[in-house]
């Protein structure tokens, strides 16, 4: 398992290269130092980092994801109860509790993988967290819609990393004022840190891609306010 703290290859060239397709600017690479500091009404605040996990790291993780007990919820839409397309498991500290559509879901206890994952997004990327949520879209009729993760209980200017493993999926954000569209077409291994003000000035999804017949599971690692539905 030291195989986590092994070294990657940061060094490699993140040139900005943008294109227009299916109405969204389609972001090749994103340059992890400074993107977030460019004019944010165009560019999200966020790093692309390809390749953040080695094949051998990814496959440790998957192997371990296996035994999650990921669950299809129901949530409230309007009065009505609805299965989310996916199933999710929620990991964290004690009190890192979940919230979400009525719903409070206790967390569970970190395991030995991800938690390692979690120390090495600290080590890297100084990114701090207490809890991730794990979401797993079976194929690309599974999907999450438009939302901001703005919770009340998300510690004020944190930045939530996302980690992706399995299938490639567009994951697509829009400025909520200008409607400007960026996609960001993750692949396994990939992380995405959103920094501050993201959640503020701009939603996510991803969308349903009929095409892709294989899983992707996500991992988004939030830093959040212990007990703070006590
Ligand atoms: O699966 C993804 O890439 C997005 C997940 C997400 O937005 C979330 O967990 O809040
Ligand atoms: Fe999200």
């Amino acid at each position: 398992m030291a195989d986590l703290q092994q070294g990657f290859d940061f060094d490699a060239p993140y040139p900005e290269l943008a294109h227009e397709q299916d109405n969204a600017i389609v972001a090749q690479h994103v340059n992890p130092l400074n993107n977030h500091q460019i004019d944010q009404q165009i560019n999200p605040p966020v790093s692309w980092i390809k390749g953040f996990l080695s094949a051998k790291q990814q496959q440790l993780l998957f192997n371990e994801v296996a035994h999650y007990p990921l669950e299809k919820v129901a949530i409230e839409v309007y009065g009505k109860q609805h299965l989310i397309p996916r199933t999710q498991a929620w990991f964290g500290d004690v009190g890192c509790d979940y919230h979400y559509s009525k719903l409070h879901i206790s967390a569970l206890p970190w395991p030995k993988v991800l938690s390692r994952l979690r120390l090495k997004l600290l080590s890297d990327h100084q990114i701090q967290s207490n809890s991730v949520l794990v979401n797993r879209y079976a194929d690309g009729h599974d999907c999450m819609g438009w939302h901001s993760d703005d919770e009340p209980e998300i510690v004020t200017n944190s930045a939530i990393a996302s980690v992706t493993l399995g299938a490639c999926r567009d994951f697509i954000v829009r400025h909520k004022e200008t409607q400007t569209k960026v996609k960001y077409a993750l692949e396994s291994g990939d992380l995405l840190i959103m920094h501050p003000g993201m959640q503020q000035h701009w939603q996510h999804a991803l969308p349903k891609r009929l095409k892709v017949t294989e899983p992707r599971i996500n991992f988004t690692f939030r830093h959040i306010i212990p007990h703070y539905y006590r």
